[in-house]
């Protein structure tokens, strides 16, 4: 296998390789770029025109998506897998996956969209170069730019496989797109409805990529991922990559559509979210529901018929997400 293949381990041992560029027997290009960053680039005449972005590590203890970018790159490297796309490999927090922590500093996944202009530190600075890196991937005109960007999730969830399809101003969301996560293994996909600070909302709204995050089950340590059955995915990105996607149903075949209703934010130390501390995602809340309270009397009270909760997080810092209340979506008709 070509050394270049060794993306995980290059990125956990810190290593950066003396040789940055190699190529496969069938002429794919491996060129390495920083750290935890691999571009491939098929042969000009197997080019389908696509560019696709995976990252993963954005949280360093999300190891089941690292592992699966890994089996693609070594697929690449070894010749088994022969793209037919021109592929960005990003693992996001090398430093935080080398300590198996979901950050270090600061959450690599609040400091996009320009936020890490607004801070220091070295995950403000992973995050500049992340959006460097996925700039220049995305420069080439007229080309199809899809990112997907791959997580595991704090706790259980009631649906294992979700996806978050960003917003941006004049951008509706594609049918196609979410046709293509359902043959994905995909349940169910929640439609922001204003602009983030997240890595695909940046890929998203700046880059014009057809971008998501992908939440693909709960987050274990490197080498305990038995239970996150990632088997549809993984198949349908070689397919991808490969350029022998089947064709897909226009159908969404029971994929669950969701709405935000209203993001939680954390105001102060005195935030207190009254849920018990195993609940799962898209647990129901009944309208009337206490579900936090914050400094001077704030109180959110569910008011929304059919309201399930996502990411329940107390510990985040002041002026984070602490939870997101979502209700049943739909696409508006085309
Ligand atoms: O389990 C949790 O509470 C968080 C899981 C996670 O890391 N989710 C992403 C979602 C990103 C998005 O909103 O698109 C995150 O919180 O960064
Ligand atoms: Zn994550």
């Amino acid at each position: 296998m070509l050394a270049l293949g060794k993306l995980l381990e290059l990125t956990l041992a810190g290593h950066e390789p003396a040789a940055k560029i190699q190529l496969t027997s069938e002429g794919a290009r491996l060129r390495w770029l920083a750290e935890g960053a691999l571009e491939v680039t098929p042969p000009a005449t197997a080019d389908s025109g696509l560019d696709l972005l995976l990252s993963a590590g954005i949280h360093g203890n999300e190891t089941a998506p690292i592992e699966l970018l890994e089996r693609l790159v070594q697929g690449i490297a070894r010749g088994e897998l022969k793209p037919q796309t021109r592929i960005l490999f990003l693992l996001g927090n090398p430093e935080a996956m080398r300590r198996g922590e979901r950050y270090m500093e600061q959450d690599i996944n609040r400091l996009f969209n320009g936020k890490h202009e607004q801070t220091s530190g070295f995950e403000a600075l992973r995050a500049a170069e992340l959006e460097r890196l996925a700039a220049t991937f995305f420069s080439k005109p007229e080309r199809t730019r899809l990112h997907y960007d791959l997580h595991t999730a704090i706790r259980g969830s009631k649906i294992e496989q979700f996806a978050l399809y960003p917003w941006a101003e004049g951008r509706t969301h594609s049918a196609r797109e979410l046709a293509r996560l359902r043959a994905a293994g995909i349940e169910a996909v929640l439609l922001q409805n204003k602009g983030s600070i997240t890595f695909s909302s940046y890929t998203y709204a700046k880059l014009g990529a057809e971008a998501f995050t992908l939440e693909l089950g709960k987050a274990r340590p490197f080498g305990q991922n038995q239970g996150v059955n990632l088997d549809l995915l993984e198949s349908r990105l070689r397919s991808l990559i490969s350029g022998e996607e089947p064709e897909v149903d226009a159908a969404l075949d029971g994929l669950q559509l969701f709405a935000v209703a209203r993001e939680v934010i954390k105001r102060s130390d005195e935030f207190r979210l009254h849920l018990p501390a195993d609940i799962e995602n898209f647990s129901e809340l009944p309208q009337g529901y206490l579900l936090a309270e914050d400094i001077a009397g704030t109180r959110w009270i569910v008011e929304e018929a059919d309201a399930r909760i996502i990411f329940p997080n107390p510990k985040v810092k002041n002026g984070l997400r602490a939870a997101i209340l979502i209700v049943p979506g739909s696409l508006p008709a085309a």
